[in-house]
């Protein structure tokens, strides 16, 4: 490239990164108040979308083929596309920028106690792409016997992993560009909207994480293929080296439908109930200042995400009848599981070690070179794409509950305030370390709930978020972790990483030292206070065939109790899949479009 566009990059890495350092995150909907009182009729449509996040952009894109259709998308934030934004090295500067929600959990008592007022983060991306504009990209489809157990929860066999496997390869478009990689060809398609690729070259951090776990005996597998037990390379929705969000991807080649509407910085308050029958009518929304309300003949679909789409259906009436009478909103469908089973992964990412590995250093104006080729350290969202699934002992449902993920890790203060960790917690671990390794300690089948309530009745009021995380009475949440923590010490001391003169970061944290160090209860002690939310969130709206057993939706994703109205998103997750779900989101989209498209031809 010429020097122009090096210097154009230089310029927009340098403003990013300074934007992001001085960006305050909303703590409210306030922004999208409206400035009168009056109300607009927007006009009529078939189906109106809530979101066009990576569920919303799949569900407008499939919908918008029947050409006989009119599709209405609506989304708070805006196109995601910029230049910036595609760069994966950039994903962290995200966080605090304006595709960012910004919510947080109210206090926590059994995780996230070393941050800051003790509150986890709930990132959400806000526009077009939702929260795939700012997450790891990484692809992964979840566990086959995961999706039979939704089977079994809806009584539809469709949602069997056998009877999902055409649909994930109907919306891949799998590239073994790193040939050395472990893929089983014959569980990936090509030719679909999500292009998948593995950053290359690869990170020399993640064949230490492969050998290692070769030397333990651990297989070397493709996790999107029969058998996920084992390590592996991530897959990543990326094209050619750079950031693919799903809006990018699945509305991008169809932005000329006639019959599809995108309605970009409008935000949803309610939905629009028809009392007398139970029938969703269409939804109200505001608009630079303005309230609109727009009315869908057919159906009104929910794919504002995880926290999002409970806080809509309590604000239109639906959900435990006792918490709506309690905030102020009439209740028109008493259902107990709107907000009750909110489910998330727990990471550690705290377990540092020394070592004299240094990562080579490739001077900026080269990584821009390499990045325009789709290539080197600016493609890469995490500092490694080494990962593994297992089972630990306390996995009772043939599922996998522990994650691994290997990384090369430093202390910053831009760190420190990316996870929102106290300054005192943090700088103990690192003590005079500036640089180490990890392997990032997560459970991806946790049995622990948590909450989504309305902290008012005012749409413009964050939710009420509570995690819950490792709060199970049988404490096999953080046993779990604790297994982990164990699983990685043995890791470390494979010749692989021996090779580099690894070594555990002895520092304790001030929070637990009247533990005795490094015992069962310092660790129990150490994994409260620093792991975090691993942003797997599901569930807060589940699937299921009875909503007195605190289902939300049935097995085709409609609302119990009221007609019209589904909600398709990482709400509806019954149960984990056991890992990062934006996969599993998009196969969640995908299916319910042919449900719709079924029944409206
Ligand atoms: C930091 C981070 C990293 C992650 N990394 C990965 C990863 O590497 N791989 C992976 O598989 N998963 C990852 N995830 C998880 C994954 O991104 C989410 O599970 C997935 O995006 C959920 O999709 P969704 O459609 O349910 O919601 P979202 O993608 O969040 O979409 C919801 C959309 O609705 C819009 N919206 C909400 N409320 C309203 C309203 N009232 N009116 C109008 N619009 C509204 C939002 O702005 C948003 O665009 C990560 C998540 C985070 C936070």
């Amino acid at each position: 490239a010429d020097d122009d566009v090096i210097e154009y990059f230089t310029n927009l890495i340098a403003e990013g990164q300074a934007a992001s350092q001085t960006y305050e995150v909303p703590t409210d909907a306030s922004m999208y108040k409206p400035t009168d009182d009056s109300v607009t009729d927007y006009g009529t449509y078939d189906f109106i979308i809530i979101g066009g996040g990576v569920t919303g952009s799949v569900v407008a894109s499939r919908l918008s083929e029947m050409e006989n259709r009119k599709v209405l998308l609506l989304e708070a934030g805006t196109f995601a596309d910029e230049e910036f934004l595609r760069i994966p090295s950039m994903t962290a500067f995200l966080s605090t920028s304006p595709v960012q929600w910004g919510f947080k959990s109210i206090p926590q008592k059994t995780a996230c106690l070393s941050l800051i007022n003790q509150r986890c983060s709930g990132s959400r991306g806000k526009g077009m792409g939702g929260t795939s504009i700012l997450n790891g990209g990484i692809y992964q489809r979840g566990v086959p016997k995961g999706f039979d157990y939704w089977a079994k929860l809806t009584n539809d066999p469709g949602w069997s992993y056998e009877n999902l496997l055409p649909f994930f390869k109907k919306s891949e478009d799998f590239h073994h560009n790193d040939p050395t990689a472990p893929a089983d060809l014959q569980y990936h398609g090509t030719g679909g909207y999500l292009n998948v690729e593995y950053v290359m070259p690869r990170n020399p951090i993640t064949d230490i994480f492969l050998e290692a776990n070769k030397e333990l005996g651990n297989p070397i597998v493709d996790y999107n293929g029969p058998s996920q037990i084992g390590a592996t390379i991530f897959q990543l929705y990326m094209k050619n080296g750079q950031r693919l969000n799903v809006s990018s991807a699945f509305l991008d080649p169809v932005m000329d439908r006639k019959n599809l509407e995108i309605l970009i910085e409008s935000y949803v308050t309610k939905v629009n109930i028809d009392k007398n029958d139970k029938r969703a009518v269409g939804v109200t929304f505001t608009h630079h200042g303005k309230t609109y309300r727009a009315n869908a003949d057919r159906e009104v679909i929910l794919s504002a995400g995880v926290f999002q789409t409970p806080q809509l259906l309590l604000l239109s009436g639906i959900g435990p009848k006792a918490h709506l009478e309690e905030v102020g909103v009439e209740v028109i469908e008493d259902l107990d599981g709107v907000g009750s089973s909110l489910q998330d992964d727990v990471i550690n990412q705290m377990v540092i070690f020394k070592s004299n590995y240094t990562a080579k250093s490739t001077p900026m104006e080269q990584q821009i070179q390499q990045y325009l080729d789709g290539r080197g350290p600016m493609t890469e969202v995490l500092s490694s794409q080494g990962v593994g699934f297992f089972q630990s002992q306390y996995e009772t449902d043939d599922l996998i509950d522990l994650e691994l993920i290997s990384a090369t890790t430093s202390a910053s203060e831009f760190g420190r305030k990316y996870m929102s960790m106290r300054a005192e917690t943090y700088n103990a671990i690192w003590g005079n370390a500036t640089s180490g390794m990890a392997i990032n300690i997560a459970n991806v089948n946790p049995v622990s709930k948590g909450t989504v309530r309305l902290k008012s009745n005012s749409p413009y009021d964050y939710p009420l978020i509570d995690f819950n995380l490792m709060n199970d009475p049988e404490d096999r949440d953080i046993a779990v972790m604790y297994e982990g923590v164990k699983r990685v010490m043995q890791l470390m001391k494979t010749s692989a990483y021996q090779k580099y003169g690894t070594e555990f970061l002895a520092n304790p944290i001030p929070e637990c030292l009247s533990h005795e160090l490094w015992t069962k209860d310092y660790w129990y002690c150490f994994l409260r206070h620093t792991s975090v939310s691993a942003y797997h969130t599901r569930g807060s709206c589940p699937m299921g065939s009875d909503p007195k057993n605190g289902a939300v939706v049935d097995n085709e994703l409609k609302v119990f109790g009221i007609k019209n109205l589904r909600v398709i998103d990482s709400s509806v997750m019954p149960v984990t899949m056991s890992g990062h779900n934006t996969g599993t989101c998009i196969v969640i989209a995908e299916k319910a479009s042919e449900y719709i498209k079924g029944h409206h031809k």
